[in-house]
């Protein structure tokens, strides 16, 4: 066979390379082979970093920095993408996320999602109609109360006071008034991007399930997990349903529960939303190749990883699917039962990883014309 078109969506190797610079550098390997090949490349990203930089190349859009609160209350910048049709990506992790302040027993008590409240608030005075908001990777166990109170939600304790910051503050809570709710809340689609589809409390919870990444000891779950219990009880109220039943309630700390019952929200969990937005069907429709790639692939990449959410679109086609990778599992079934039909490493020759990292531009040139070899046969 001879392609005529290949799209490259890869994925960035994690502290090394850019999905964008992956994609040049395998062009330019598989022009070496057929000079006249189309080549086009869709930056990729999973949901994690880089995803808002990778969204906005595609669309064409441009992120806009601003400042914000940390989970602690401290000032810190943090960025969110806006396009000319008024569509915004926010990444709750950079405003709220987990590597911004230390895993202790009192910062997962306090941690609040402020400041992904105050992006929310950015975007919307920047024009956004509609808004995706990426959730995961936080800090944060305050059921998204530091969210909302952002965009004008008040919560107060029995004595008529706001509530503390944090999952201590839900402790306190008596009152949810919405009367003063940003009205441009209501009048913007929001969707959540969300990394699981935990419900808000009990086993399978926001606080048993991910609290002790962020410092909750196992001692205080069930204390913290009761006080969410209540926040829940208080939110169904609200709403007349039991948001925290649902899907996805229990990411980010119940950031999710809030996004749902403040913002009205719609659950997205894993790649295929985001392989939407960076429309790439589209490309695959009129393409006779694909070819992606991570810097690791194992098992773990079946479970919603953006190579396989592509080899399964590819596959819809009939294209042969090609993973360039760093490096590789021994195990390697599963990914070829997923839709891969081939894992090409691109290191060519036994070297340490800082060696594979200072020869990752090469290493990459070099994958490309492999592939476009053996695409060729
Ligand atoms: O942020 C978190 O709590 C986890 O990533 C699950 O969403």
């Amino acid at each position: 066979m001879e392609p005529k078109k290949i799209v490259i969506a890869m994925d960035s190797f994690k502290g090394s390379a850019t999905s964008l610079e992956l994609a040049d550098w395998l062009e330019s390997g598989i022009h070496r082979v057929q000079p006249d090949i189309q080549v086009t490349k869709i930056p990729i990203a999973d949901g994690g970093e880089g995803t808002i930089a990778a969204l906005m190349l595609a669309l064409n859009g441009r992120c806009l920095t601003v400042e914000v609160n940390n989970p602690l209350g401290e000032a810190t910048k943090a960025f969110f993408g806006i396009t000319d049709q008024q569509v915004a990506f926010i990444e709750m992790a950079k405003a709220s996320g987990i590597t911004l302040i230390e895993q202790t027993e009192a910062n997962a008590l306090q941690a609040s999602s402020y400041g992904l409240g105050q992006l929310i608030v950015a975007a919307l005075d920047q024009g956004a109609k509609e808004i995706y908001v990426g959730i995961g990777g936080s800090a944060t166990n305050d059921g998204g109360v530091g969210m909302a109170q952002a965009l004008g939600v008040s919560f107060k304790d029995a004595h008529g006071q706001e509530i503390a910051p944090g999952a201590a503050g839900l402790a306190e809570l008596a009152t949810i008034d919405i009367s003063q709710l940003d009205p441009r809340v209501s009048q913007t689609a929001f969707h959540m991007l969300s990394d699981v589809a935990n419900p808000l409390t009990g086993d399978n919870g926001a606080i048993r399930i991910y609290g002790g990444q962020k410092g909750l000891p196992e001692h205080r779950m069930a204390e913290v997990d009761g006080w969410m219990q209540q926040y829940r009880q208080r939110i169904s109220d609200l709403v007349g349903e039991d948001i925290g039943a649902r899907a996805g309630a229990g990411a980010a700390g119940g950031v999710g529960t809030a996004l749902m019952a403040f913002c009205q929200a719609d659950f997205y969990q894993g790649i295929d939303k985001i392989l939407e937005l960076l429309q790439v069907e589209k490309q695959m429709a009129t393409a006779n190749a694909v070819i992606t790639g991570e810097g690791f692939m194992d098992a773990q990449s079946i479970n919603g990883k953006a190579p396989i959410g592509i080899a399964k679109m590819a596959k819809r086609y009939d294209l042969p699917v090609i993973a360039i990778v760093g490096g590789a599992a021994d195990e390697l079934a599963p990914l070829y039962e997923a839709g891969i039909d081939l894992v090409l490493g691109a290191v060519n020759r036994p070297m340490t990883l800082a060696e594979a990292m200072d020869h990752v531009k090469i290493n990459v040139i070099n994958a490309g014309e492999t592939a476009a070899r053996a695409l060729m046969i």
